[in-house]
């Protein structure tokens, strides 16, 4: 893991570009072009599964997921009896932990307070109400490694908001622990499809596929760019890509914990980020040398070599508010105060998807357990987006219920304005209602 001035890193690591003119690595390149066609971007190849979907429904969910999947199968839907059969199947003690998860996940996004109101003190009824979205897409990852932890971290909130259709797509073929989540959280289908394909059969619906109001969801390069692409035809939820960490740690942290922590998520994808940000260098150098040791040790090797060859590294700041302003610009997905004093630290950071504050409350805790949902924003949308949560689920509908005195006072105001606008109908349906009934 390279150790990087900060002007060096403001350059490379630390520099964040719009998702859909990032310098794909190498691999992403070549596996696509192998796909699509020489000079295919990933945007480009994107767009003609999206649009392929579109015209041709499950003949091309099908033709996709043979290629880019190596499907085998004939049906993209996974019948019901399989998700009870994969549960039932499951060791007593993995289905004790993925209970258990459930029910810390449902415990925390039960606290979020979602409260229509109705106010009367502005002449007459004015407020919000509350209604959960229909049906929603949830998007599974299962590329590298299936995941079932997002299938409660996606579904759950979705859940507690009330919404009364939920379906799954996850790529094939489904490991038996996706569908044993899938039947623990009571999910209405699940679709063995992944990718890029999978999110346009939601938004567009085919013959098999449901058609749904918003997707949610992680996923990797081509899951985000197809998401980004669909942006109005369907709901999205936000960027939620490739997994970041970025670890701000001084001389009070663990090294071979930091080590750890930053190894988990580079482990993810080839395109996933873990940086340190430290002032001590020491500790960049104990890090360093953890890096290099325990990654021997894992068996995602490979991914994490590329990862931390391709967006990895160790940055030497001046000073830990030093780190917090790199820390807050960067905008990560999971932030991890490994310092002193964690939450005096946080409260100079404005931007990170999930704060773990201290050596003990290690992101693998949020991943898994902790509750809240561990689907967070990445690409530096944590700027202005949220991790996954029941606010996702629901929509508000403003409410209007004027006292007719109310009304006509307030019309003729409306009716001034609308002649400020030239909107010579809206300033008679305003006058209208001043001429007594
Ligand atoms: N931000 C978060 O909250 C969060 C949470 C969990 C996982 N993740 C991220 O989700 C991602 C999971 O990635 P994954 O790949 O394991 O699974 P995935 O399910 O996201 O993607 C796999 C799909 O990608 C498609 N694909 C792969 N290469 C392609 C190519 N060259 N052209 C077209 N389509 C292609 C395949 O059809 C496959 O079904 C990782 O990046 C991980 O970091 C993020
Ligand atoms: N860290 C991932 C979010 O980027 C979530 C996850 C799932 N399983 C393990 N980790
Ligand atoms: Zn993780």
């Amino acid at each position: 893991m390279k150790i990087f001035s900060v002007e060096e890193a403001k350059k490379t690591i630390l520099n964040r570009k719009a998702l859909n003119r990032i310098d794909y690595s190498p691999l992403t390149i070549q596996r696509t072009e192998a796909y699509f066609g020489k000079g295919v971007t990933p945007p480009q190849a994107v767009e003609i599964i999206l649009n392929s979907i579109e015209a041709e429904g499950d003949a091309a969910l099908i033709k996709w997921s043979k290629l880019l999947d190596r499907f085998e199968g004939d049906s993209i839907l996974v019948p019901q009896e399989k998700l009870k059969e994969a549960w039932n199947n499951l060791p007593v003690e993995i289905q004790k932990v993925l209970q258990q998860a459930a029910d810390r996940i449902r415990a925390f996004h039960e606290k979020q307070p979602i409260q229509s109101w109705i106010s009367e003190d502005m002449g007459g009824m004015l407020g919000q109400r509350f209604t959960a979205i229909e049906r929603v897409g949830a998007y599974v990852p299962g590329g590298t490694a299936p995941l079932p932890s997002s299938l409660l971290m996606s579904v759950i909130p979705a859940k507690v908001a009330g919404v009364k259709e939920i379906y799954v797509a996850t790529p094939p073929e489904v490991d038996p622990s996706i569908l044993a989540a899938g039947y623990l959280c009571g999910v209405d289908a699940l679709y063995q499809v992944g990718g890029a394909q999978a999110i346009a059969a939601l938004a567009f619906g085919t013959e098999t596929v449901q058609r749904v109001d918003k997707i949610v969801g992680a996923g990797n390069l081509f899951v985000t760019l197809a998401k980004m692409q669909l942006f109005g035809t369907v709901g999205l939820d936000g960027i939620y890509g490739p997994t970041e960490t970025v670890v701000i740690a001084d001389s009070s942290a663990n090294p071979a914990w930091v080590a750890a922590d930053l190894l988990a998520q580079a482990e993810h994808d080839v395109q996933a980020t873990a940086i340190l940000l430290t002032p001590d260098m020491d500790l960049a150098r104990e890090v360093q040398k953890e890096v290099k040791e325990q990654t021997a040790k894992l068996s995602r090797a490979d991914i994490i070599e590329v990862s931390i060859d391709n967006a990895g590294g160790i940055v030497l700041v001046d000073s830990i508010d030093q780190a917090a302003q790199l820390g807050s610009d960067f905008a990560t997905e999971h932030l991890c105060l490994s310092v002193q004093d964690p939450e005096a630290l946080m409260d100079k950071i404005n931007n990170a998807g999930g704060f773990f504050l201290g050596d003990h409350s290690f992101e693998v805790l949020g991943d898994y357990v902790a509750g809240p949902s561990h689907v967070m924003p990445t690409g530096g949308s944590a700027r202005f987006n949220s991790p996954l949560n029941v606010l996702d689920f629901v929509k508000l509908s403003s409410v209007v219920g004027l006292e007719d005195s109310s009304a006509q006072e307030l019309g003729m105001i409306a009716a001034e304005l609308a002649d400020l606008e030239g909107l010579t109908a809206h300033a008679a349906a305003a006058r209208a209602r001043a001429v007594q009934k």
